[in-house]
């Protein structure tokens, strides 16, 4: 087994950057163009939070999907488990994370599960507030509490986009509400939606994020329990059985702890009472996942023996049980 530092994180990054070459950057967001296609930056937060970066690690692209996470922590905290559930399942997808058809043909009265485009739509509906602004207001004062970095904040250019490209989430939207599983008004649970996607983080705030799910939902300054632990074993669930979208199952076999990704090439990843991963790489597969990122987390999940399902000794296990 290799042991975590810069060096090593330096040397997985240079052999995992080539498989950006397979991938392709998502040029509806703003400046990402052929200049990001090779980037990759990854930061991991051990428990005691010690802190190991490397690569491109301190490039800020916009959350995008590993927002649905922060979405579906703050909608369980507001209502609960089964109020949640009532407004999306909890089963994995083989579909795209945009698509339409599944809306209609598995279960009209809601979305798959919270990780794809419709059922986040439907759950960021569900977070508390007076109005869109205080919605807002409240999940960036969350993801700013649980990073401990308060210059964390929406791009203009970044949202201006995702209204611009919105058709598609729109037409999830609005089918949702013909069928009665959106109940709220319809453009500002996009307007949510879109306001949540646009907000810039780099890796090591990728990887607070992760850790806060490692580390029983605890704030990173003052140790204040701010997710019971019941609502974060739920979000790791979720996480590991669709937040890979349709790669899940592969994520699940050859990573082995809860991801979650985004189309800007943002990782976020899980290992339960360990650490927590952010990774950057632009260039994604046509799954939506980075391919760069993707090979790192491969690697280091074998490198660092982090696989849930497997070995590792930081899971206390002896050799025999392999
Ligand atoms: N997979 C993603 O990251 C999707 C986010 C993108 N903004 C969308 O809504 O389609």
């Amino acid at each position: 087994m290799k042991s975590l530092s810069h060096e090593y994180l330096e040397d997985a990054i240079e052999d995992s950057r080539p498989y950006a070459s397979k991938g392709t950057v998502n040029k509806s967001l703003p400046d990402f163009d052929g200049t990001k296609q090779d980037l990759l930056g990854i930061s991991i937060i051990t428990n005691d939070q010690t802190c190991y970066s490397g690569g491109d690690s301190k490039q800020y692209v916009p959350m995008q999907s590993t927002s649905k996470i922060i979405s579906l922590m703050l909608a369980l905290h507001d209502f609960g488990k089964d109020r949640v559930f009532q407004a999306v399942g909890m089963e994995p997808m083989g579909d795209f994370f945009n698509s339409i058809s599944q809306l209609e043909s598995y279960d009209t009265s809601k979305p798959f599960n919270p990780m794809i485009n419709a059922g986040a739509i439907a759950v960021s509906a569900l977070i508390k507030g007076h109005d869109n602004k205080n919605r807002f207001d409240r999940y960036l004062k969350f993801l700013r509490r649980i990073t401990n970095n308060y210059d964390l904040d929406l791009d203009e250019k970044v949202y201006e986009a995702e209204i611009a490209n919105g058709s598609r989430n729109r037409a999830l939207a609005y089918f949702m509400h013909s069928t009665g599983s959106l109940v709220s008004d319809v453009e500002e649970a996009l307007d949510l939606y879109f306001r949540i996607n646009s907000v810039m983080m780099c890796c090591e705030d990728f990887a607070k994020v992760g850790t806060f799910l490692s580390r029983g939902g605890r704030a990173p300054d003052n140790d204040e329990k701010l997710i019971p632990p019941h609502h974060l074993r739920t979000v790791k669930a979720i996480m590991m059985t669709s937040g890979m979208y349709n790669s899940s199952g592969r994520y699940a076999v050859e990573v082995g702890f809860p991801c979650k990704s985004g189309v800007s090439g943002s990782i976020i990843g899980v290992v339960p009472g360990i650490m927590g991963i952010g990774i950057v790489g632009p260039a994604i597969d046509e799954k939506g996942n980075s391919t760069a990122g993707g090979a790192l987390l491969r690697k280091i999940s074998q490198d660092l023996e982090l696989n849930m399902f497997g070995t590792g000794h930081f899971y206390g296990r002896t050799p025999e049980d392999r």
